[in-house]
């Protein structure tokens, strides 16, 4: 796959298939519209997922803005999805305040169109006026099919990825997955922690911290499945910063793998989580975390078998 940043200038010589849009966590919306372009890619053309690298708003340069996938998980997950090229578009004024025609020329320009799939709500162009009425019009002058997809929704709501972080931020991680299609999830290299987990504890944890921007659950507990190269494991994790550990604990994902005991030190791993079992706490005493700990354990271990 290739993937174009940072540049307004990219030409593609394929005939291609396209879709737009932000794709914060490929979903299961964003499914229907990719099974459409891979019916196109069968019949030879490259597939182009057109999305805008949109920098923070005036006033909230400083905050970071969480997201279900950083660009290094989406770059990973479009290249498994089958996507044969990612632009992240710069948004200039000059883009911000392009009218619609123009915009749909400046993609013509760029690259040979035979495709094009949205959903319905799909707006583009200064002011959003552009939509799939514009390009069903445009889709006669350039010869390209257009595909428009109606909106899968989840009791009566449209899925979105706005949705979707609404959800991950209320730790409803069975529904997270519901609307997603797989387990919401976190990568990172472990790192090495207080080693309080084996020696003072007696339950051995790997230590992952999370990219700045991607979206947590809500601190607390989840039982999870640790996917490292190819296999994958059952656990249970703590998001959080282990408030019982004295001085200040960066915000981690730890993980006891059930029945594990090799060495991951420096490996990438992926946590991803299955379901929420309590909220991170203060405990008076590192006997009474462990009490909790080992309470933790059975309560995954049970809901392993039942799920
Ligand atoms: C399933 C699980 C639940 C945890 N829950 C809490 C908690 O509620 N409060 C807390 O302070 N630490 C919690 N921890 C973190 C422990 O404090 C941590 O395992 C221990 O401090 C070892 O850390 P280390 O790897 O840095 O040595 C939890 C860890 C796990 C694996
Ligand atoms: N539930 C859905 N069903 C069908 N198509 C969808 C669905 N959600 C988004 N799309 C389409 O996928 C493309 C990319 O959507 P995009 O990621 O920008 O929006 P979104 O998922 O609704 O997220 P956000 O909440 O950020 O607006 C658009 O063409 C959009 O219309």
């Amino acid at each position: 796959m290739k993937y174009i940043h940072g540049t307004t200038e990219f030409h593609i010589e394929e005939e291609c298939v396209l879709s737009l849009g932000k794709f914060d966590g490929l979903h299961r919306g964003h499914e229907t519209l990719l099974e459409h372009m891979m019916e196109q890619k069968n019949k030879g053309c490259a597939t182009v997922l057109f999305t805008f690298a949109i920098p923070p708003r005036p006033g909230r340069i400083n905050e970071v803005q969480k997201v279900l996938t950083t660009n290094e998980e989406k770059v990973a997950i479009c290249e498994e999805q089958g996507i044969d090229y990612l632009i992240e578009y710069p948004f200039t004024k000059e883009v911000m305040t392009m009218e619609p025609e123009a915009f749909i020329e400046m993609l013509a320009s760029s690259m040979k169109i035979r495709g094009i799939v949205v959903g319905t709500d799909f707006h583009f162009g200064h002011n959003r006026r552009g939509d799939y009425h514009l390009l069903e019009i445009y889709a006669k002058k350039l010869h390209y099919e257009l595909k428009v997809i109606d909106k899968v929704q989840y009791e009566n709501r449209d899925i979105s990825s706005t949705f979707i972080r609404e959800e991950v931020e209320k730790g409803n991680m069975e529904k997270v997955k519901y609307l997603l299609g797989y387990d919401y999830f976190v990568e990172g290299v472990v790192i090495h922690g207080r080693e309080m987990g084996a020696k003072v504890l007696g339950i051995p944890t790997i230590n992952i911290i999370p990219p700045e921007n991607k979206l947590l659950p809500p601190f607390g507990v989840y039982v999870c499945d640790v996917v490292v190269g190819d296999k994958t494991y059952h656990g249970i994790a703590d998001v959080g910063c282990k408030p019982t550990i004295e001085g200040v604990n960066p915000v981690a994902v730890e993980t006891n793998i059930f029945d594990f005991n090799e060495n991951l030190y420096g490996k990438k791993v992926r946590v991803c989580f299955r379901s929420r079992e309590r909220s991170e706490m203060k405990f008076e005493s590192l006997e009474a975390l462990k009490q909790q700990l080992e309470q933790d354990i059975a309560y995954g271990r049970f809901y392993v078998q039942q799920h």
